[in-house]
């Protein structure tokens, strides 16, 4: 079901077919569950309380750590100039815009010095902060990408899925804003670009490897909203 041949089986016929479409849709149904998770409509229709998205954001600084010391390997291991800047500028993107969001969120909702310094990770956190330390130091460029492509697409999909209500708290406006903005949609879009054209040069162990991370990715993203928002 991930190596190539599948690929191929799949592709026949799709003049249009691409590996990260093909990946998304044997990812199912965790892809499409993470994307219509209810914690995105909750935090969309103002229904989170302050403590349960700053309970979030504390969980979700521990998958961002982890997240940024991955972007390093990709920087590193990228096999061009041209990756390195777009890999570079969304680095910068996120150790100030997006880091000073959860820094206000833990100053605005009072996280005590302990949850910050000495966080107690959910044990799907911990899984999730095993794969990113993982694929950074052992998996090599195209596992680095699968990973960064469902991270951001699907965060990409829920935030162009829901609608923030007017007068919602604005930390949690920025949040959304951060994953709902053209920026990050072109980023998205290079991303699953590079992605297609670095699987399609991997031999069939990689291949498979790397189509085994991406759906490793998915359902830690599904057991990790899951366990920050328990319904
Ligand atoms: C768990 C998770 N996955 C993805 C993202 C988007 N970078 C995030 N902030 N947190």
């Amino acid at each position: 079901m991930t190596t190539r041949h599948a690929y191929d089986a799949w592709a026949e016929g799709r003049p249009e077919a691409r590996i990260s479409d093909w990946l998304r849709e044997i990812s199912e149904p965790d892809w499409s569950a993470t994307v219509n998770h209810p914690l995105f409509d909750a935090l969309a229709e103002g229904q989170m309380s302050e403590g349960d998205f700053a309970a979030y954001m504390v969980q979700d600084y521990g998958f961002v750590d982890p997240f940024t010391a991955l972007l390093g390997h990709a920087i590193g291991d990228a096999p061009v100039m041209a990756d390195r800047v777009v890999l570079g500028q969304f680095m910068g993107m996120l150790t100030s815009d997006e880091n000073s969001v959860f820094q206000r969120t833990f100053d605005a909702f009072d996280v005590s010095a302990a949850q910050r310094q000495a966080p107690v990770y959910l044990e799907a956190t911990q899984a999730f902060r095993r794969l990113l330390d993982e694929t950074g130091k052992h998996g090599g460029y195209a596992e680095i990408l699968a990973v960064l492509v469902v991270t951001e697409w699907l965060y990409l999909e829920w935030a162009l899925r829901i609608t923030p209500v007017d007068g919602l708290h604005p930390l949690m406006g920025e949040w959304i804003a951060l994953h709902d903005n053209h920026a990050f949609q072109e980023f998205v879009a290079w991303l699953r670009r590079r992605l297609d054209e670095q699987a399609a040069g991997l031999d069939d162990t990689s291949f498979t490897r790397m189509a085994e991370r991406f759906r490793e990715t998915v359902a830690l993203e599904r057991r990790f909203h899951d366990a920050v928002h328990p319904s």
